[in-house]
Order: structure tokens, then sequence, then C-alpha cells
């Protein structure tokens, strides 16, 4: 496995596991199940409803904890009270500590960011959690924490993906120090793994179509954790350090970014989630 060193000294995989949607028995044994693939980087959030099912996962995997990176995040709802859900995604979980603990959404409506971010900065100081972060948070809101609070998070975790490239946004991450993360990594499964280019440029290196946005991903210096319920999907998205994509392949593959891209519409500067 192939690490990013984040701004504050955390080393994290250049590929982890994303668990929306496992849940229950089969969500524990799928995360179980990753951990034996060779996954140490774990992604859930306390919305997931499944940190009960990440936490069983673990403890089935019987591994150290110190070899896991376990990320997990605060809902909108909590912003105003984050200690206590941290503390409940703690114990779902059944963990002491978490690795990486980010907001979720800015809500920026709800315009309690700035305050749910001081809270994440003392849950560091107290030891809850290693490193601190955000998803979906644009320029404007990274600036905000950052006049409000002196301290920009060393994650920021958006959509990514072929037909949403986010080259504007990754750019101004790099800028700041700030690694991104891609969510629905693989377009959950859109018709976009049907699209004929990547399937072209998939054969010219006999890899999956899923196999090559990875590949193309990690080239772009950033961590895609895609999720999967299958072993075969899961032993498939790990098998992508054997291979590099040409430049110009690289630039064939971000040329398929459309303006409207996003898989779910999902406008961090207006969509909202509690
Ligand atoms: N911070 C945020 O706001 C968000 C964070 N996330 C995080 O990102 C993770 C990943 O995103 P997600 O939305 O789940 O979608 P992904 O892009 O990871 O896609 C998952 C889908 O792709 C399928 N799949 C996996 N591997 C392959 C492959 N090699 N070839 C073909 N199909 C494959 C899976 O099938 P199967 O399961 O059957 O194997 C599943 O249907 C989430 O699970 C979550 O942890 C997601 C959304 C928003
Ligand atoms: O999965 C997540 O982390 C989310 O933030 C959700 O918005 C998810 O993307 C979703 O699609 C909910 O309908």
């Amino acid at each position: 496995m192939e690490y990013y060193t984040l701004r504050d000294g955390l080393q994290l995989p250049k590929i982890g596991f994303g668990t929306y949607q496992l849940a229950g028995a089969q969500g524990a044994r799928a995360v179980s199940s990753a951990i034996q693939q060779g996954y140490r980087l774990i992604d859930t959030a306390y919305n997931y409803e499944n940190e009960g099912a990440v936490g069983q996962g673990i403890k089935a995997a019987n591994i150290n904890r110190a070899d896991l990176l376990v990320t997990s995040k605060l809902p909108g709802r909590y912003y105003q009270n984050g200690i206590a859900a941290l503390q409940e995604s703690l114990y779902r979980s059944q963990l002491d500590y978490l690795d990486l603990y980010l907001l979720h959404w800015p809500n920026p409506k709800q315009d309690h960011y700035v305050e749910a971010w001081q809270t994440l900065i003392d849950a560091q100081k107290f030891g809850l959690v290693r490193s601190i972060g955000v998803c979906n948070f644009l320029p404007e809101h990274l600036d905000r924490l950052y006049q409000e609070t002196g301290v920009l998070p060393v994650i920021n975790q958006i959509e990514l993906h072929p037909y949403f490239n986010q080259a504007n946004q990754r750019s101004y991450d790099q800028q700041k120090g700030i690694l991104t993360e891609d969510w629905s990594p693989l377009g959950r499964a859109s018709t976009m793994l049907q699209d004929s280019t990547l399937q072209m440029l998939a054969e010219k290196y006999h890899k999956g179509v899923g196999q090559l946005i990875l590949r193309w991903e990690i080239q772009l210096g950033t961590i895609p954790i895609p999720k999967a319920a299958t072993v075969q999907n899961q032993i498939a998205n790990l098998a992508v350090f054997d291979f590099n994509i040409s430049d110009e392949d690289m630039q064939i593959i971000s040329s398929l970014t459309q303006a409207n891209g996003r898989t779910f519409d999902q406008d961090p500067a207006i969509y909202e989630e509690f």
C-alpha cells in the first residue's frame, strides 16, 4: 500500500473503503472482509446509522487498532452539540478514538459550521480524534474557517469522479495543504461505468473501468474511498497500484467532466443535510 502524509503528520493509505449503505450483519461482514483484503482506511458517518456494524466488522477482523484508520462525520443537526454526537459515534463503534473526524456538510443556511469546527479543534486537543477535516467545503467555507479559528482542515472529502473532476476545488485544496478525498469515486456505479471512452481506456490498460477510474483519482493526488459490498469488487479496487496511466490518457479522462456532472445534484453552496 502507498501512503500520503497529511499536513499534521498523519499517514493515510492512497485508497480507503466507503461504507454508505453497508449496515447490519451483512455490513459488518463486508467491513471485516474489506479489512482482511487489505483496506486500512474505513469511512463511516453518524448519519449512515452503521457505526455499530462498522465497529463489529473491525472487531471481527481481529486487527491491531493502531494499524487501522477510522473516519466518521459529525452531522449538521449536532453542530451546536458536537462532543455529544462524537461520544455517541465512539460508543456505537466501540472505539476509544477516531483517526479522522469530519464535518459532514457546510450547511451554509444553517450557518453553524464555524462553531462545529471549533468543537472538532477541541476534540482533537482532548485526544478523542487524531486528525480533523471537512466534507463538501467550498473555498468560501474554508476561508471562513481559517479567518475565524486560524485552523484549516487537513482533509476535504468531496464528490469526485471523471464526470465531476473538481479541478478548481482540487487546486484550492492543494494550495492550502488540504488533501482531497473522493466520495462516490465510482459515481455510485452510475452509467458512467459504461462510458465508451472509459471502456476503451480500461481495455488498453487491461483493467476494469472501476480500476481505471480509481487509478486516475490516485494519480490526481487524491484518495478515493470506493464502497464495495462484494468481495470481488473489494479485491479489484485494491489492485490499482500495478499500472500507470499516461499523461495524455489522464487528460482524456479529465476531459469527460461535465458542468452538471454531480451524480445527485448535491451542490454544497445550497444543499443542506442534517
Ligand atoms: N462525505 C460525503 O458527503 C459523502 C461520503 N460518501 C462516502 O464515500 C463512499 C463511496 O461512495 P458511494 O456513494 O458509496 O459510491 P461509489 O462510487 O463508491 O460506488 C459504489 C458502487 O459501486 C459498485 N462498485 C464497487 N467497485 C466496483 C468495481 N470495481 N466495478 C464496478 N462497480 C463497482 C458497488 O457495488 P457493490 O457494493 O455491489 O460491490 C456500489 O454499487 C461512501 O460509501 C461513503 O463512505 C459518499 C457520499 C457522500
Ligand atoms: O453519503 C453521504 O455521506 C451523504 O452525505 C449523503 O448525502 C449521500 O450522498 C446521499 O446520497 C443521501 O441521499
